[in-house]
C-alpha cells in the first residue's frame, strides 16, 4: 500500500486523463492501469457545459480518487485560483500543482512552484508539486509542507524515461519520510519500472499511455511494470559492481555457504 496525505491506494501508479484517442478508451485503459487516483485538468473539465459533464461523469464511474491538476498554468496567480477552482469544482482538498516557466520543455518553474505551494498549504490544500529533480528545491517544498513530492523523470510527453538517475537516488535517500513520485517522461514499462526499484513510492504518466498503439495493452504493462519494480525493490537489489564474480563456481557446492 502506498499513502497520499493519509489516504492508502494498493496501486503505485497515478494516472492521467488526456490524450486517449476515444472516452471509452480512456476509461478502459485506466481500468487496467489499476490506478486508484486519476488527475484531471480544471481547463478540461471547465472547458464548458456538457462536454465538461460528460467527461466528469466518465472520471466518476471509475470510482478512483481525482487529483485535479493546474497544467497549463504558468503564474503562480494562476496556479493557485486554477486550484481554488478545482477544489470548488472536484471537492477535494488535493491539488496537483503545476507552475510550467518555459513553453518547449514545459519545465516546472520551481520558484513560483514553492511560492505557490506554500500560499496553497496555507489555505488548507494538500499539494502534489510537480517539480525537477533538484534536491535544494524538494527541500524548499518539504519545508512548506509538502507530504509528496514528484520530480519529472524528463519533460512532459517525451517518453524518454529517466534522465538524471542519480539525482532521483539522492532525493529518495535524503527525503525517506516523504512519499516521492516520479512524475512526467516515462515512456516504457521499463522505466516505472525503475523508478520503483529506486524505491520511489509511485509514478504518475500518461502520454505513454494514451498514445501507445493500444493504451489498454499498454496500460497493463505498466500496471506489471510497476509491480515488478516494487517487488524488486522490497526483494532487495544487489549492488552493481565493477568486477566480474563467477556464478558458476568450479568447485564445490552450487550454494553460496558450505552445507555442513
Ligand atoms: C497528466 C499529467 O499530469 C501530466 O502533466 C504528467 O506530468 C504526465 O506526464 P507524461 O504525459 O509525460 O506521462
Amino acid at each position: 500500500m502506498v499513502t497520499f496525505y493519509g489516504k492508502s491506494f494498493a496501486s503505485r501508479l497515478l494516472i492521467g486523463s488526456a490524450l486517449y484517442p476515444s472516452p471509452a478508451v480512456m476509461q478502459a485503459a485506466i481500468r487496467a492501469s489499476g490506478a486508484g487516483i486519476v488527475t484531471v485538468s480544471l481547463r478540461r473539465e471547465a472547458a464548458g457545459g456538457k462536454t465538461g459533464d460528460a467527461f466528469w461523469n466518465l472520471i466518476r464511474e471509475l470510482d478512483v480518487a481525482v487529483l485535479p491538476n493546474t497544467a497549463g498554468c504558468r503564474s503562480v496567480r494562476e496556479a493557485v485560483t486554477t486550484a481554488k477552482l478545482a477544489r470548488e469544482l472536484f471537492g477535494t482538498s488535493w491539488v496537483k500543482l503545476e507552475v510550467i516557466a518555459d513553453n518547449d520543455t514545459l519545465q516546472p518553474d520551481v520558484v513560483g512552484l514553492v511560492e505557490a505551494a506554500t500560499i496553497l498549504i496555507k489555505d488548507g490544500f494538500e499539494v502534489f508539486p510537480y517539480c525537477t529533480e533538484d534536491l535544494s528545491v524538494a527541500n524548499r517544498l518539504v519545508d512548506a509542507g509538502c507530504k509528496v513530492v514528484m520530480p519529472w523523470a524528463a519533460p512532459i510527453g517525451s517518453a524518454k524515461g529517466i534522465t538524471n538517475r542519480d539525482a532521483l537516488k539522492l532525493l529518495r535517500e535524503r527525503l525517506p519520510d516523504i512519499t516521492l513520485v516520479v512524475d512526467a517522461g516515462l515512456g516504457a514499462p521499463s522505466h516505472a519500472a525503475q523508478a520503483l526499484e529506486l524505491g520511489y513510492d509511485a509514478v504518475l504518466l500518461n502520454t505513454a499511455i494514451a498514445k501507445a498503439a493500444d493504451p489498454v495493452a499498454m496500460a497493463n504493462a505498466f500496471r506489471l511494470g510497476v509491480e515488478a519494480g516494487r517487488t524488486a525493490y522490497e526483494a532487495g537489489l544487489m549492488d552493481a559492481r565493477d568486477f566480474a564474480s563467477p556464478s558458476t563456481p568450479v568447485v564445490g557446492t552450487p550454494f553460496w555457504h558450505a552445507v555442513s
